[in-house]
């Protein structure tokens, strides 16, 4: 039985995707090691709940960092076990793999990627690049000659791209996503409060009142909903809670997103024409997780002068997206 797998290399979540069975792994690309020996101790869910929480014997790690491979030989080792944990060798014979990876990874980091996944059983390893299967993901027709732009905002990339007739015409990748936002919100937190949080604090918080622009709420003033959050006083060296509002959140990563905004605006303005009117008609697409911040679709609307729609699954676009471009390489025979 030979099933086609497909995987989203993600910086902060890697995402597996078996043809007739849909995504079947969802885990963040974390791993933990004993600093002692460099012994992989856990890999994904189990090691993200160590992030923070480490004594000094074991460091929990995201191997992948800013969109680039940081570690190697742990980014190999985390992806040779999510594919074991395929079973690959006695489920699939011989089954096709088409990897997304970071935008910014070298060619020799690709080949080495490659091989990780060879030697755990797979044969045909395609290795492609993320905005364009973000964009067939999300069920965009790129193979027909009209203009179609997907941002895709991950933990450590944001993708901007206008792709036409199966390619990319424009694009850019900037080094600031997800990621970024959480560590303006810690830094934020530490400089106007004094206060030591962690970096899933500071993710959980722009998860929960994190906006782009004000958003209007029946119960309350716009930027007025707050959240209540703990860490250490760097003062007294104490545990302490304080009470931290949205639009200081939305002020402390304003910068950030309008870097992104920008990015946008750069890809739009060295866009061909034809494909800039395509592109009004049809709108922009944003993946990735990043896209669900709340208001950055009107945020990015209002900036652009384009139609801006956010994905309906943007954390499974990439992974959806392998299954369709598996068909397609099928169909068309690449190598
Ligand atoms: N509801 C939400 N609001 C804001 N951000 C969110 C939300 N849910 C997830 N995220 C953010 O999305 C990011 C992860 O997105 P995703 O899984 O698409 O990244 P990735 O594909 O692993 O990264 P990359 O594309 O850089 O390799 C994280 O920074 C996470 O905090």
């Amino acid at each position: 039985m030979a099933k086609d797998i497909g995987i989203d290399l993600g910086t902060a979540n890697v995402l597996i995707f078996v043809k007739g069975k849909g995504v079947v792994l969802n885990e963040p690309s974390v791993v933990a090691l004993d600093t002692a020996t460099n012994k992989v101790l856990a890999v994904g869910e189990e090691a993200y709940q160590m992030v923070g929480r480490t004594p000094g014997s074991i460091v929990a790690i995201r191997p992948m960092k800013d969109g680039v491979i940081a570690d190697f030989d742990i980014t190999q080792a985390m992806l040779q076990y999510f594919i074991n944990k395929l079973k690959v060798k006695s489920m699939f014979s011989r089954p096709r793999i088409l990897i997304c990876c970071p935008t910014n990874i070298t060619s020799v980091e690709q080949k080495a990627i490659r091989q990780a996944a060879e030697s755990t059983g797979c044969r045909n390893v395609y290795i492609e690049e993320e905005p364009k299967v973000a964009a067939v993901g999300v069920g965009m027709n790129i193979f027909e000659p009209s203009g179609n732009m997907v941002i895709d905002i991950g933990g450590g990339t944001t993708d901007v791209a206008v792709l036409s007739m199966g390619g990319i015409v424009t694009s850019e990748s900037l080094k600031m996503a997800g990621n970024t936002l959480d560590n303006d919100i810690l830094q934020h937190v530490k400089r106007e409060h004094n206060l030591l949080i962690g970096e899933r604090t500071a993710e959980a918080i722009k998860i929960t009142i994190g906006t782009a622009t004000p958003i209007e709420k029946e119960s309350a003033e716009p930027g007025a909903q707050t959240m209540d959050i703990r860490g250490r006083d760097l003062l007294t060296g104490l545990p302490r809670t304080l009470t931290i509002t949205e639009a200081e959140i939305r002020e402390a990563m304003r910068e950030s997103v309008y870097s992104i905004v920008s990015t946008a605006k750069q890809v739009l303005e060295n866009t061909p024409p034809e494909l800039s009117a395509d592109i009004i008609d049809r709108g922009i697409v944003v993946t990735g997780g990043g896209a669900l911040l709340k208001g950055l679709d009107r945020l990015l609307s209002d900036e652009l002068k384009v139609p801006v729609a956010i994905a309906d699954s943007p954390l499974d676009a990439v992974a959806m997206g392998t299954g369709v471009l598996l068909d397609h390489l099928v169909k068309s025979k690449i190598k």
